[in-house]
């Protein structure tokens, strides 16, 4: 008796999953064909959004290439549409690359996914409006980004947002066009909502909120967009991500019962005999699924189902989801929205920027909104699905920062442990804690890098790393390679700790930031927003006279050199060195104030003159007319130098303080290190300019003068440590020099000298400064740093790109 002949019609990643786990089962029970209207093998859908931005190939996201079709011999039929399906007759009529075919099946899997949602406006069909879903719109929006300004994006939900982000790495001005008044609503409370759209507004998103699109403007191509209330906005390419309907034409017309979706039960089975619905298109005791953990746990059923092995049946799927591409952490699970029957615990911490919040009913998780720090979403999700009694636990554990243990009785190890051999662990690869545990003992692998290889399981979100780490412990006990596994690598997209970060940069030559990334091997291919700024920051300090600064890779107040504010104006701060200024000085600054209408001017604790609430438009202008050197207020920079009146005039005073905050801040101004540079210079050891609680703090003693470094006086007040005593201005400079560059190479991004110096320890900084030699070295690695600094401000006023690029306002609604 010949094979049965088992047709899939839909080659993507629902089908192509069962299909997948199928042929592990049962490789020979089937003769299979698959069509595909698409021209291409099966890909991972879900990582278009980083081939938007640029990060990814296309070929790299085939999930299955030819030869894998080829060596399991499958019949594959790609650029075949599908056109009817006869039940009756168990054949299926296609038209394509390969003609007109009428195929027959004993067993048939429509897997036909979904369609974009395109809105019914006049308009629509016109060249420049591209609904995004599939490899030919992400090509599509990459030529128009080479050719066009200006994107809209309709729909802020999960696509949207991630269509923005790419279009905006490639150049383009965006704007989201939301139709409420929050994004990602379908996933996140107020909350999270509004702290996702302020951290995206400062990327140089911009929103357009409750706003109903009416017809898109434009003859030959899409020109602009306009709302139901009559204002419009300007637009070169409009891009659609207002939701998808499921596939269901071919069904509905074969006579299939069709709701939302293909009505199938709890095996996968539609209403016609021998004719099975998984993915999408598929609609389950009412919901129909539109992210691949519930596709795939829907495929594993439906291949034991057809394999003829026994199962347990589908019972529907708890979905999560986290945001990509944004370069913010952001994470929802379950139950998002309190009910009456639900109790909230919630962390707010304002100051990080991090967002908990975890939703029980009665004994038991149902859900989870996480922003800021999705650490702990693998681990809640665990729970919400296997609906863990949390009475016994300690509560705020449950939202406790990453790498802690305790809450779920037995940290991630435990519940790895009580998980079941079938569990799905990576959801967006649907790969089971089997076939991890099988694949670390069978090959011999140590690190999550070597799952991911083996597996592909940790291969698109990551968000299962955590898992797959507690896994090779618990399977390895001692062998495992914690040491590798739990090195701090510099985010979670990546396992590289700075010190390979950096060696990888020296070793390898490389020179920008999508090249670190893709040489060494990130995980997350476009990065996020703590590992693109560190890594722009360490190619800056390897090769200072070359490096070419990526602006990209910078939040908002270091692109723009102004401090957005919350009603999104800005704050500018002129350089005044040593806090000391003329007559001149001021009248120009009062002039510039009243003639750009600068609401607030204010005098700030580093001496200096803040003019606050500056419009865009505004910043360049001023700057023209101000015709001053940048303050740096906004920079990972040397801010400051604070200065007391010394010895020219205070009667204590034993040194010329303000000399030497001047000629300090002369050199040092401009020069880029791991977080902000404060200093002070006090004439005499009463300091009054606050010496001791600056990153450098100089206090003029008889004779000399006392370096005191590592001081803050911010959020953990800390007092500096005396660094070394010296007799010159010459040493000071030289000394400071030393300790500043070498802070420079050493200290992690985003740390502090107050961090960097408890972390490396004071003997060792005051050891490599003392050291004539190496003082030497590092003074002439800093000049060489100092010479290639430019004042922002100035190259903005002269360089027409960088003005319209940064400074020109898009019209926006009108
Ligand atoms: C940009 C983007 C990012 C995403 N990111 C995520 C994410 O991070 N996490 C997540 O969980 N989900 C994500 N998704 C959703 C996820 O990709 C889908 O849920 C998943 O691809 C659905 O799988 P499916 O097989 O049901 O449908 P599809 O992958 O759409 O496959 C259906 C296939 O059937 C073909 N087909 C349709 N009709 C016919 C016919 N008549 N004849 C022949 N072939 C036909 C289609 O051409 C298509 O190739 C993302 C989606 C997009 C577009
Ligand atoms: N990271 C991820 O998990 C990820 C990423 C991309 C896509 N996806 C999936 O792909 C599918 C498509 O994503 P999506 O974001 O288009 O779907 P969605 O339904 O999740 O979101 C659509 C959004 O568009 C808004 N909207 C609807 N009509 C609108 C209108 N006329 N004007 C403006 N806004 C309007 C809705 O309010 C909603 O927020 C979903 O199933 C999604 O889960 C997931
Ligand atoms: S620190 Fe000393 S020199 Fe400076 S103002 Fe105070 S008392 Fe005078
Ligand atoms: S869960 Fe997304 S890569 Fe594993």
């Amino acid at each position: 008796m010949g094979k049965e002949k088992l047709l899939l019609i839909g080659n993507g990643m629902a089908g192509v999953n069962a299909i997948e786990h199928l042929k592990k089962l049962a490789p020979d029970k089937y003769d299979i064909t698959i069509f595909g209207a698409e021209p291409y093998p099966n890909y991972n859908r879900i990582m278009l959004s980083y081939v938007l931005a640029g990060d990814t190939k296309q070929e790299e996201i085939y999930i299955n290439d030819y030869d894998w079709y080829e060596k399991n011999g499958i019949r594959l039929y790609t650029g075949q549409r599908v056109s009817s399906i006869d039940p009756a007759a168990k054949t299926v009529t296609s038209d394509g690359a390969a003609g007109p075919m009428t195929t027959s099946y004993d067993k048939l899997v429509i897997a036909t996914g979904s369609n974009a949602f395109v809105i019914p406006i006049p308009g629509s069909q016109l060249p420049g409006v591209i609904a995004y879903r599939t490899i030919r719109d992400t090509e599509l929006m990459r030529e128009a980004a080479k050719k066009y300004k200006k994107a809209v994006v309709i729909g802020g939900g999960l696509l949207g947002l991630e269509a923005a982000r790419g279009l905006l790495n490639l150049g383009m001005q965006v704007e989201v066009v939301h139709i409420g008044d929050c994004l990602m609503e379908r996933q996140l409370d107020k909350t999270a909502s509004k702290l996702l759209q302020t951290s995206l507004e400062q990327q140089g998103m911009k929103f357009l909120m409750e706003k109903s699109s009416a017809e898109i403007l434009g003859k030959e191509r899409a020109t602009g967009l306009k709302f139901a209330d009559g204002t419009w906005t300007e637009a070169d390419l409009i891009v659609m991500a207002v939701g998808i309907r499921p596939n269901v034409s071919l069904a509905k017309e074969a006579g299939l019962d069709v709701v939302q979706g293909i009505t199938v039960n709890d095996w996968l089975e539609t209403s016609a005999p021998d004719v099975y619905a998984v993915g999408e298109c598929a609609q389950h005791r009412g919901v129909a699924y539109g992210l691949v953990a519930p596709l795939y746990e829907q495929g594993a059923v439906l291949a034991k189902r057809l394999a003829g092995v026994d199962g347990a049946p589908y019972e529907g799927s708890v979905v999560y989801t986290k945001l990509k591409v944004s370069g913010v952490d952001v994470f929802s699970g379950g139950q998002f929205i309190e009910d009456a029957e639900t109790k909230a615990i919630r962390v707010h911490d304002d100051w990080s920027g991090i967002y908990k919040k975890v939703l029980v009913k009665g004994s038991k998780i149902v859900g989870a909104v996480l922003f800021g720090d999705t650490s702990e979403s693998t681990r809640l999700m665990q729970l919400i699905k296997s609906q863990a009694d949390i009475t016994k636990m300690e509560i705020t554990k449950l939202l406790q920062e990453s790498g802690a243990e305790g809450g779920g009785g037995g940290g991630t190890e435990g519940m790895v442990a009580a998980m079941a051999d079938d569990a799905v662990v990576c959801g967006c690869n649907g790969v089971s804690k089997g076939t991890i545990c099988s694949a670390i003992r069978e090959c011999g692998l140590t690190t999550v890098e070597g799952v991911k290889d083996a597996t592909t399981a940790s291969r698109s979100c990551g968000g299962c790393k955590p898992l797959v780490a507690a896994l090779l412990k618990t399977t390895l006990g001692d062998e495992f390679d914690a040491a590798a596994s739990a090195k701090a690598s510099i985010c979670g997209c990546t396992t590289l700790s700075r010190e390979e970060v950096v060696a990888g940069i020296k070793e390898k030559g490389l020179t920008h930031v999508r090249e670190v990334m893709h040489v060494l091997g990130w995980k997350e291919p476009e990065g996020c927003s703590k590992c693109r700024p560190a890594v722009n920051y360490y190619l800056s300090m390897i090769n200072p006279s070359t490096y070419k600064d990526d602006r990209t890779s910078r939040f908002v107040n270091e692109r723009m050199h102004a401090n957005i504010q919350k009603d999104g104006t800005y704050s500018v701060v002129p350089r005044m060195y040593g806090g000391v200024t003329t007559p001149s000085e001021l009248k120009k600054i009062a002039e510039v104030a009243e003639k750009y209408n600068v609401p607030t001017v204010k005098l700030t604790g580093g001496q200096r003159i803040d003019l606050l609430g500056v419009k865009k438009e505004d910043l360049v202008p001023m700057w023209t007319d101000l015709d001053m050197p940048s303050g740096y207020a906004y920079g990972k920079a040397l801010r400051t130098v604070k200065t007391c009146v010394g010895a020219d005039f205070c009667r204590f005073g034993t040194a010329d303080s303000m000399g030497m905050g001047i000629a300090l801040e002369k050199k040092f101004e401009r020069l880029n290190t791991p977080a902000k540079v404060k200093m002070a210079v006090s004439g005499c050891p009463r300091n009054c300019a606050e010496s001791g609680i600056k990153d450098m703090g100089i206090v003029a003693i008889d004779g000399g003068w006392e370096l005191y470094a590592g001081g803050n006086g911010g959020v953990k007040v800390r007092a500096g440590d005396l660094l070394a005593t010296v007799k010159t201005e010459q040493d000071v400079m030289e000394y400071i020099a030393a300790y500043l560059q070498y802070y420079r190479e050493t200290g992690n991004y985003g740390e502090r000298t107050s961090e960097w110096i408890v972390r490396v320890g004071l003997d060792h900084v005051r050891g490599v400064v003392e050291d004539a030699d190496r003082r030497r070295e590092l003074c002439e690695r800093m000049d060489e740093a100092l010479a290639a600094t430019k004042d922002p401000w100035k190259e903005a006023v002269e360089t027409a790109a960088i003005r319209k690029d940064l400074y020109e306002v898009i019209e926006t609604a009108k």
